[in-house]
């Protein structure tokens, strides 16, 4: 399947090309095509063993396809390690990230790039200034009123992917994959994760967010991929789908293919 029009007229900042992934004889993933674009929240749906986990390995540089390529400002790049994934500005909030719990907040929101004062031999950590600049920033995707200075441990879910996501709009990324957890959230640590997810795309990152609800992923969602068996289903904007037909469609893989089928017949041109 190509790859949706663009409603904005932007180009993608990363885009998948007929990208599979196979383990053995099972196709995780089969000629999956995308692209994802600044400001924009890509949301992935799709039931359990659909290939979503295996789209944010390849996306953060931790599984490597056996076929197609990925584009970063439309350069084909190669993603041999997270690190250079990290490197090239791609950052992943895992949905069973790691954090250090015995270590503060800020330490957790710098881990080895604390900000530093005086020059070297009398370099020495700025703590007000990391602490500051942690709770500015937590602030910035939603989490007010924090500690930086208290255990990470003290954190929530949806906190701690807030802190993650706070990290990655700090240290310049440009493109944002987020797994939800899985594990149940309170409705309140559910509506953090969301308001960090358009914190960082206001702040002009191109995200996908992997979730497991069609009703989280309408409200911040601006196009809607739609995995069933490694492939993509569908590839749907905020103009086809509303709430009620997103989460109809996600129930029933089958419906999905006829309806992407019969969209595909309006718009030839996505
Ligand atoms: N390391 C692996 N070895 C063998 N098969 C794998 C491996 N990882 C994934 N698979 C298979 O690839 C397919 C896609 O799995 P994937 O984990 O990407 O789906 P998913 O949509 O993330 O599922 P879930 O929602 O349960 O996390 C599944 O059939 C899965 O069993």
């Amino acid at each position: 399947m190509s790859t949706a029009a663009d409603p904005t007229g932007s180009a993608p900042v990363l885009e998948l090309r007929g990208v599979t992934v196979r383990f053995g004889s099972v196709a995780a993933l089969s000629r999956v095509s995308l692209a994802l674009r600044a400001g924009e929240v890509t949301c992935v749906l799709g039931e359990n063993g659909s290939g979503k986990s295996t789209l944010v390995a390849v996306l953060s540089g931790l599984q490597r396809p056996v076929e197609g390529e990925l584009l970063l400002d439309g350069q084909p790049v190669r993603l041999r390690s997270p690190q250079q994934a990290r490197s090239r500005g791609i950052a992943t909030v895992w949905q069973d990230l790691a954090i250090a719990p015995l270590m503060s907040v800020w330490r957790n929101f710098f881990l080895g790039a604390e900000p530093t004062r005086g020059t070297w031999p009398f370099r020495r950590l700025d703590v007000g200034r990391a602490e500051e600049i942690a709770g500015r920033e937590m602030a910035r995707v939603g989490v007010t009123g924090l500690d930086p200075g208290q255990p990470a441990s003290a954190l929530q879910a949806g906190e701690r992917q807030s802190l993650a996501i706070a990290r990655a709009l700090h240290f310049g990324a440009r493109v944002l994959v987020i797994d939800e957890p899985t594990a149940p959230m309170t409705v309140a640590q559910r509506a953090l994760v969301l308001q960090s997810v358009v914190a960082a795309r206001d702040a002009g990152l191109a995200v996908l967010f992997v979730t497991h609800s069609p009703q989280y992923a309408h409200l911040v969602g601006d196009r809607f991929l739609l995995l069933g068996g490694g492939r993509v289903a569908g590839d749907l904007t905020r103009e086809d789908v509303d709430l009620e037909d997103l989460t109809r469609l996600v129930a029933g893989g089958d419906e999905l293919s006829l309806l992407t089928g019969h969209l595909r017949a309006a718009h030839p041109d996505r």
